[in-house]
């Protein structure tokens, strides 16, 4: 019997990728997840451990955040094509490039500022309902996987420090989050069906109306809208994720980065929790067990 080396291919997969175009107030946003397999004459790579043939994976994900600064992220399918293109083109062991993509897309917020966006279709709509053997019902309605972003109106400074403490302050920064939030009923006979989307319109208006020095800041402004625009809501819990968005450094490939180019870490990321309440509220009792 002899073993041969069969059908093989390598790549970065899953570089996400967001690219923001700023023309003045108005900012355009490419949200995208892109993986790349490469294959050709890899024999040596395999058989001997030569790497001479191997364009690591790490300049393949390089060369799609410099691809993205020095070209614009337009269609996905030209982007795919820039990329693949140029990998076999440029290496010559490189016969075949097969580049994937994903395209996370945005809208911008209804009556918000030109830097807000929602991410388009997946929030799910969500409810939970207690009732006991005297009669009491609590409703508690929500929304959660709610994705939100603005380019730009969110700073975070003047935190703790202590000798751990290596965060830059910035004035200017990303923030995006899947909103999770619910909110519990005063009686259990509200209009579910018209509070649904005012809350949700009221989640998304405090969003991106709100200037930030924080996401608990921003927390409590959503929370805040929402009992304001609701009137048979008493209390919103709600859970943010701080989807870190991190300026990538380009700097080694002769290009500045001034807010265009950043790499989206989806984990470790800060947890935001709270709970915004009517000092008036009725006893939440078994609500939110
Ligand atoms: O809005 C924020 N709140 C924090 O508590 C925090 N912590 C951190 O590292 N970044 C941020 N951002």
């Amino acid at each position: 019997m002899a073993v041969v080396l069969g059908p093989n291919r390598y790549g970065k997969a899953e570089t996400r990728v967001v690219r923001v175009t700023r023309d003045g107030e108005v900012h355009r946003l490419k949200d995208c997840n892109v993986s790349i397999a490469l294959s050709g004459d890899m024999e040596g790579a395999h058989l001997r451990g030569d790497n001479s043939a191997v364009l690591p994976t790490d300049t393949q994900k390089n060369t799609v955040y410099a691809f993205a600064r020095k070209h614009g992220i337009g269609e996905i399918e030209e982007f795919a094509l820039l990329l693949a293109r140029h990998f076999v083109d440029s290496q010559r062991a490189i016969r075949h490039a097969r580049v994937e993509i994903e395209e996370y897309t945005w809208s911008r917020i209804p009556q918000g500022p030109p830097h807000s966006f929602v991410r388009n279709g997946g929030e799910v709509r969500t409810c939970l309902v207690h009732h006991d053997e005297n009669g009491t019902s609590t409703v508690v309605s929500g929304v959660r996987d709610l994705v939100v972003l603005n380019t730009t109106g969110s700073e975070f400074h003047g935190f703790a420090r202590d000798e751990y403490t290596t965060l830059a302050p910035t004035t200017d920064r990303i923030l995006a989050t899947i909103v999770t939030a619910a909110w519990r009923h005063r009686t259990p006979d509200s209009p579910y069906g018209a509070c649904y989307p005012r809350a949700r319109h009221a989640l998304l208006e405090a969003f991106a109306g709100t200037h930030s020095l924080s996401l608990q800041q921003t927390l409590y402004e959503m929370g805040k809208r929402v009992i304001t625009d609701c009137p048979e809501v008493c209390e919103v819990r709600l859970s943010l994720p701080n989807v870190h968005h991190f300026l990538v450094d380009l700097t080694p490939f002769g290009m500045d980065n001034d807010r265009e180019v950043y790499h989206v870490a989806d984990r470790p990321y800060g947890l935001i929790e709270g709970h915004v309440l009517d000092d008036a509220a009725p006893e939440a009792s078994f609500a939110w067990s």
